[in-house]
């Protein structure tokens, strides 16, 4: 896709990996770039809006845990806009101590966002189509004791995705989905993991965690938004340490049918 005169949404905008993908999107001279997230860094919104006089960058609040916040900003967007070509759910959150939080956020936020966007892109209800892309995680490939609970809603986040991706679903509404799994990224959120496990004993694992290669959120982004404008519906994509790989996740169960 090619990214110019487009009108592209990101959940999480203001997050370590958001914040390097928006400035690497707006190089891309979009049309639009709404920045939906929990709080606004106003000090960030005005240089990219100064830097961007061609584009019109603009903040939505949005609680991804509330669905009246993410439909009231589909709505906003939508008719500033026109239409929606592009969203990025990049929200999200490690921390296994909160459960439900944890899965409001990382899976129910996701779906919620996809749902709402999805009753504007869709071509068969007046939309134009486009691409959805759901950050899921290594994570969200196999299971991660250390961080069980995160692991399971990125599971739920790539197995939600990958079915959206179905090609009936993608014929009828023209909008495309992708799966991307970063790997260990230098952010904010693997912080303080010591006290985010699924439980409170010292195991191997966490010393594990903390000798783990990561990359920088800057070579993610660039491999994002590359992942983006070459999107193919249905893939999962894995960026681990500056390079991306596209996953096959084979079928375990096939259904017999009495026919
Ligand atoms: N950093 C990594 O190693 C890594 C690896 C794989 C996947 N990821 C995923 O990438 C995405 C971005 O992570 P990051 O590393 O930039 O983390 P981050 O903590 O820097 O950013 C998280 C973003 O989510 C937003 N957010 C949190 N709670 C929210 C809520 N209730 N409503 C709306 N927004 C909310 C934050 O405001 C922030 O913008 C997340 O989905 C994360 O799970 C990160
Ligand atoms: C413990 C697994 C952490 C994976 C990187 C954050 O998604």
């Amino acid at each position: 896709m090619d990214l110019a005169g487009k009108n592209v949404v990101y959940l999480g905008g203001f997050g370590g990996i958001g914040q390097k993908c928006v400035q690497e999107l707006l190089q891309r001279k979009l049309k639009t770039l709404a920045i939906f997230d929990l709080t606004e860094n106003g000090d960030i919104l005005a240089s990219w809006k100064s830097e961007n006089p061609d584009t019109d960058v603009f903040y939505q609040k949005v609680d991804i845990t509330q669905k009246s916040d993410i439909e009231a900003a589909y709505k906003a967007t939508t008719e500033r806009c026109g239409h929606i070509d592009v969203v990025v759910n990049g929200s999200g959150l490690m921390n296994d101590r909160l459960v439900e939080l944890t899965i409001q956020i990382n899976l129910l936020g996701v779906i919620n966002s996809t749902l709402t966007a999805l009753e504007y892109m869709d071509k068969s209800k007046g939309g134009k189509g486009g691409l959805i892309v759901n950050i899921s995680s290594v994570a969200g490939l196999q299971p991660t004791p250390l961080m069980a609970i995160y692991s399971a809603a990125k599971t739920g986040v790539t197995t939600f995705t990958r079915g959206m991706s179905n090609p009936i679903y993608y014929a009828h509404t023209g909008v495309g989905f992708v799966t991307i799994c970063p790997g260990f990224t230098d952010t904010g959120l693997l912080e303080d993991i010591d006290n985010k496990t699924t439980f409170t004993y010292h195991t191997p694992m966490l010393e594990m965690f903390k000798k783990v290669k990561r990359q920088t959120a800057e070579v993610c982004a660039r491999n994002l938004v590359k992942a983006i404008e070459q999107a193919k519906n249905g893939s999962v994509l894995m960026l681990e340490l500056g390079e991306t790989q596209e996953i096959d996740i084979p079928p375990h169960w096939t259904p017999k049918l009495d026919i």
